[in-house]
């Protein structure tokens, strides 16, 4: 069974809407840990649409179970990182005009640079994780800038429109996340999971880690976080 890692964008998400000080992300973690999360995920976006450095700052210092930075592969992002050391990054795309992430992040059509990043990260004992489609170059060019995991982008199988589709996204995310443990990687995965569509990834052989946010969130703001987080880890075992 894999962890669990609670993403707490969107808690920030309702603070930035006021630009004030309240809900706090940070506080939302601390309940998220107290309720069973693995870890904790926070995207500190260019824009600074949710999470703030802040944040990530005060994230680092309180976090008991490890802390999961994404970001851009920017030379502010890959600063940002060193200076505060996560327990581990995970690269991921970002447009400015974009609602959320639209898809996993191009690593066979920049190697050159993805792979500096991933080195630099690497070097001061950044451990790197790329998030990325389930397709076969993507994984192979994953291993070529010798990242250390991939998360795969689980986007399509959630917006899956029936379930024939729905089942055939699922095969190629099964298909991708074999491919890359047989190529060494260790595999995370993410983005749009629910309490309703959760269980089939959870139980795909060898995925390590889920990370998951909006929906979370979601149910948080009717029945408080230690529930939301409580119930999340039910439904990746089937039992909710
Ligand atoms: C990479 C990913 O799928 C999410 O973790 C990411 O955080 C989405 O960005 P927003 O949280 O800004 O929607
Ligand atoms: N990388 C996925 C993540 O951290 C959370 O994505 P979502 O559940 O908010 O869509």
């Amino acid at each position: 069974m894999p962890t669990l890692g609670v993403n707490i964008d969107h808690i920030a998400t309702i603070r930035q809407a006021r630009r004030t000080v309240e809900p706090d992300p940070v506080a939302a973690a601390v309940l998220a840990e107290l309720a069973g999360a693995d870890g904790i995920t926070a995207h500190l976006r260019e824009d600074r649409r949710h999470i703030q450095e802040r944040d990530v700052r005060l994230l680092r210092q309180t976090v008991r179970t490890h802390l999961n930075l994404e970001m851009a592969a920017t030379d502010e992002m890959v600063g940002i990182a060193l200076d505060i050391k996560p327990d581990y990054v995970t690269l991921v795309p970002e447009k400015r005009e974009e609602v959320t992430t639209e898809g996993g992040l191009d690593i066979a059509g920049q190697i050159d640079r993805i792979g500096q990043v991933v080195d630099k990260l690497q070097s001061a004992g950044i451990p790197v994780s790329l998030f990325i489609d389930a397709e076969l170059a993507q994984i192979e060019a994953s291993v070529k800038v010798q990242a250390k995991f991939i998360e795969l982008h689980t986007g399509q199988y959630a917006e899956a429109k029936d379930e024939t589709s729905r089942e055939q996204e699922l095969a190629l995310l099964s298909k991708g996340c074999e491919q890359a443990i047989n190529a060494g990687l260790r595999v995370n995965a993410g983005h749009g999971l629910t309490y309703w569509n959760v269980y089939s990834l959870a139980n795909l052989p060898g995925m390590e880690e889920l990370n998951i946010g909006h929906t979370i969130v979601s149910r948080a703001a009717l029945v408080g976080m230690e529930r939301a987080v409580r119930e999340m880890k039910l439904a990746m075992r089937g039992q909710l």
